[in-house]
This record gives C-alpha cells, structure tokens and sequence, in this order.
C-alpha cells in the first residue's frame, strides 16, 4: 500500500501562538510544499476561517502543484443535524478538493462531555459525513482526535470509531495524540492493541502527533514501525502549544533510517531551502539547531570531531548533510584543536596542511583570544585574516597605518545628540587627516575611515556596515568586563563578511572590528 506524507502546516501549523498566514504567504507554503513532494497539503478549514476558503478558491486557479493534492480540513456534522443540511459540511465541498480529512471524536469522555452528544449518535456522525463525502468523490481521511488518551478510558469505543469510519469509506484512519502526552512506547501498545482487537491492516492507519512531550517525531517513527503508513507532520514542527511532528525529521528518519522512499527522487535534498524560505514566510527565524534542517545541524566545534572528520566526515555525522541540502561546517573556538583549524582554513581556501607551525600558532591564538573574550566562531573574516598572518606571504596588506582617531559625543541645548569623529592616517605614504559626523560614535568613526582612505581605495565605497552587534562580558578572576563587537559588512556584489573586536573600551573594541572589516573586504576585492 502506498506511504502518504501529509502535511498540515496550513492548518495544523498554522494554530501555532504569533504565526498568521496572509492568503498569499498561504499560496507560496504550498508552492515549497509540493517542492519538498509531500503527497497531501492540508490548505486550511474552507467555511470556518474565511482565509481559508480563499486559500482553496485561488489555490484551484493559481497553483499547478507537481507532487501533492489538497485536502480540505473539517469536522463530522453537527450531531442532531442531518448531513447534507450541514453548512460546515456543504464549505468542505464547495473548496472542491479531492482530499477531505474530517476530525473525528475518537475518545467517549469528548463524546459525551465536549460534543454533549451519545456514543451512538458520534458514530452515525462519523458515518454519515464520510459516506455523503465519498458519495461526493471525496478521498477521505478521518483524524481521530484525542484517540490514543481515549484508548486508555475505553479502548472498545475507540475501535469502534475506527471501524466506522473505515466500514462508511475512509481511505485511512489517522490515529491523533492530540494532547501530545505519549511516549514511543505506549503509541506501540496502543496500534498493537486495536489492531489485534480490530483486525483491522495497520496500512489503513495513520499518525498524527502534537510535540507535548518532546516526542512527536519518535511517536511518528514508532507508528511506522509498527505498520502505519500515512503521516502527518508540519513544516519546522509548527503548531498548536509545542507544535506537531517536524515533517522534515520525520521523513529524514523514514527515508535516511528506514530506508523508506517516502519523497519522490530528488526532493529530499531540498529540505534545507524550503524549510528556510517557510520560517521566513512565517517570520519565525529558523532553529539553528532544528536536526537535519538547522544551521547548525551539521557543525562541529570539538577538537575531537574535526581530528576525525579530516579522516572521514562520516565519523561523525550520522548521515552525509548533502542529502537533505545541508552543508557540514567546522566552528573554530576556544575548543579547536589544530584539525579544527586546518579543516576551517581549507573551508576559507587555506591550506594550512604543509605549515605545521603556522598551524600550531593559529591554534594557539585562538585559544588564548577566545580566553580573552574574542570569538571566532561567527567571525570568519577575522579568523581568515588570523590564519593569513602566520603563512609565509600571506598576510592581508594593512591598507593604513594608524597615527591616532579621535570620538566625541556632543549633547546639544536643542536636545540633539550628535557623534563625530577624526582619523589621523597614513596611507600609502600619505599623511590624511578625515573626520566626519555620524548618529552615533562608531559609525562617526566609520564614516572618518573611510572618507580618509577612499581617494585611494574608491572600491570602499561600495562596502556597507550591515550589522552591528554588541555583548558585554561579564569580567572573571579579578579581570574587568569586557566588550566584544561584531560587524558584518556587505558589499555591492552580494558579498557579506563578520569580523570581531574585544576591549574593555566599546569604541576601541569596534575599532578592531571595523579595521578588520575593511582589510579583509580590500583584500577580496583585490585577489
Ligand atoms: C485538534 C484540532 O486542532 S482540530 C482543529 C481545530 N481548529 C479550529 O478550531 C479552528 C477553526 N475553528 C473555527 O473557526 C470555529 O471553532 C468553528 C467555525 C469550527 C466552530 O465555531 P462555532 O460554531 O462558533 O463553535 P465553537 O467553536 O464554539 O464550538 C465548536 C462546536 O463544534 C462541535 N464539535 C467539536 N468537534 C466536533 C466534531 N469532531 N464533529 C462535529 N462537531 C464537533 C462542538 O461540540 C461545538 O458544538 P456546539 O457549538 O454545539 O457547542
Ligand atoms: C486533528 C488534530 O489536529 C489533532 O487531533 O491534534
């Protein structure tokens, strides 16, 4: 039977607390989506969130997916009202999806207490709703909410549903740990039980699990295991409190673990770029460390890994990061050791492996600038100019020597508050004095600089400070705190670089950042 991978990040995902979709942000998740090749994109509640029932109207027209149909997302009937008199039920039609996943009540306490309705009545509900859908050509999909707490309180009710369901049409039943409270564990008990008590094929059954317990992922992998075959999952697990199973680990985990095919070929790989452009889409700045997708997912910042990595990648990560788009990187920090940095420099287009002293020193340095409060972690342009320093020749010109700078801050009668600067240089044997105003102090200085070494460095001026970055280090051992800038700078060319500078003076310590900002972007320039 074939695996579904069902994605409910429009809907599911989209009852997570801040993130509001516009119709069009909702047309362009799709998009990615179908890109990723999941079989099913749940679009939303057409009839419930009016959004949503514009989704589907323009998705019709606009959208020609290549891998995925829609499903509309709805409940049962009402109970009390007959089904083809249902205004919810006639909105799931009218979004003209070939898919409809209806929420079910699959645990007695909700049918008795939330719904206020007989166990009898929730299931002619569930009867009714699918069989007029199917009447209608709708695939279906049941989700039974609340279905693995409600097994605990009366299993039998819960199969009953399950028997129903399947008996009016659905083509699957999806087994939801709504209130995510499961361990792999008990989801395993649960699918071994109703399927024994049921017989029926754990094919039809599918998953759905919320990330309560920090296990909707595992609980996913744990149904799989035990036969399900149709998941459920969001983009970057976003949803409802703690949000659902991430779609991205999980089909990672089914194709790269499982060696299930779930994706069609040549769509895994694109997991990195649409699980990014999705957190953009939501505003939600992607996880760093989300597995498989997150920046850091592949990173490597102990000694020890680089040492064996230099032998085989492989040593240490658990699969090659270029499957699902990801790149391995290599952080240099105060825990590098000299793999580390041979492996970072030739990640920089250095090639420290015939310079074993300058790679002792380098590793030396950092060790000890990183005590001292640097960081290099995020500032590779000052690291490269590092490693540039202790290579025979390879040092990054200075593109001026330094005489004295100069930063005032002036706080005006009027109220205003204006910055200016001096720099006094030499330049290529010229003596220049610039100064120049600026909204603060430090890009008053900035501003200084470069007018002072523009004449001869005109490609300067195509450099821009785009970010500016200051953190205040708590001082330790008798030593005062100090203050460690970052700057990153871009140029016209799409180019972008960090460097870094540490000092108990804010001013000196974005100094060095700036300093080094500027040679290192001169020297790019002028290889
Ligand atoms: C587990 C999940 O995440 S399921 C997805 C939940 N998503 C949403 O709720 C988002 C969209 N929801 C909405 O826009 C609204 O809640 C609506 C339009 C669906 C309903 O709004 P209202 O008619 O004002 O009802 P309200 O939200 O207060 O209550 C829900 C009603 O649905 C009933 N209901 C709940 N589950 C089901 C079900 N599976 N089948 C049929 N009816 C159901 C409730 O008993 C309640 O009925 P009542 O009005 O007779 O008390
Ligand atoms: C259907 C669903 O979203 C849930 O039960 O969690």
């Amino acid at each position: 039977m074939t695996f579904q991978v069902y994605d409910t990040t429009l809907r599911d995902g989209a009852q997570r607390e801040g993130l509001s979709y516009s119709v069009v942000d909702k047309l362009a998740v799709a998009r990615l989506l179908d890109e990723f090749g999941v079989g099913f994109i749940e679009g939303g509640w057409p009839g419930a969130v009016p959004k949503d029932t514009e989704f589907f109207r323009r998705a019709r027209k606009e959208l020609d997916l290549r891998h995925a149909v829609f499903a509309a997302f709805g409940a049962t009937r009402r109970a009390g009202v007959a089904v083809d008199a249902d205004p919810q039920v006639r909105g799931l039609l009218d979004a003209e999806t070939p898919v409809v996943t209806l929420v079910a009540k699959a645990d007695l306490r909700h049918v008795e207490r939330a719904l206020r309705t007989t166990p009898a009545e929730n299931l002619a509900m569930i009867r009714d709703t699918v069989a007029h859908l199917v009447r209608h050509d709708r695939r279906i999909f049941v989700d039974g909410e609340h279905f693995f707490d409600g097994h605990r309180h009366d299993p039998a009710y819960g199969a009953a549903v399950v028997e129903t369901a399947l008996a009016a049409g659905a083509e699957r039943f999806v087994l939801c740990d709504t209130n995510g409270g499961m361990l792999p564990s008990q989801v395993t008990a649960v699918i071994t039980d109703l399927t024994a008590r049921t017989g029926v094929a754990p094919e039809l059954l599918g998953m759905h699990a919320q990330n309560d317990t920090a296990c909707a992922v595992a609980n996913t992998i744990a149904a799989v295991e035990a036969g399900v075959r149709h998941v459920q999952g969001t983009a970057n697990g976003y949803g409802e409190r703690p949000g659902n199973a991430d779609i991205f680990a999980v089909v990672g985990n089914l194709q790269l673990k499982l060696g299930l095919p779930v994706l069609p070929a040549g769509c895994l790989e694109q997991m990195v770029r649409v699980s990014h452009a999705i957190a953009e889409i939501a505003n939600i700045v992607p996880d760093t460390h989300q597995a498989y997708a997150g920046a850091a997912a592949f990173a490597h910042k102990a000694g020890l890994h680089a040492s064996a990595i230099k032998v085989d990648p492989l040593l240490y990560n658990h699969v090659d990061p270029s499957v699902v788009g990801n790149d391995m990187r290599i952080l240099v920090t105060e825990m590098a050791g000299r793999a580390s940095v041979e492996l970072k420099s030739r990640e920089l287009g250095l090639d420290l492996a015939g310079h074993p002293e300058a790679l002792s020193k380098v590793t030396g340095r950092v060790k000890e600038l990183e005590a001292d409060g640097w960081s290099f972690e995020a500032a590779d342009a000052s690291f490269e100019l590092l490693v540039r320093s202790e290579l025979p020749g390879g040092a990054a010109p200075r593109p001026f020597a330094l005489e004295s700078y100069r930063v005032q801050v002036e706080h005006r009668e009027d109220g205003a508050v204006v910055s200016e600067a001096t720099v006094k240089i030499r330049v290529r044997g010229e003596r220049v004095i610039a100064t120049a105003e600026g909204n603060g102090p430090i890009n008053a200085l900035d501003e200084a600089l470069r007018v002072g070494l523009s004449r001869h460095y005109p490609e300067l001026l195509g450099f821009e400070l785009a970010d500016y970055k200051v953190r205040i280090l708590e001082g330790s051992h008798g030593t005062g705190a100090v203050t460690r800038v970052l700057v990153e700078t871009v140029d016209g060319a799409g180019n972008d670089w960090t460097t870094v500078g540490v000092h108990p003076n804010v001013v000196e310590a974005s100094w060095h950042a700036l300093v080094d900002a500027l040679t290192y972007g001169l020297a790019r320039t002028r290889v």
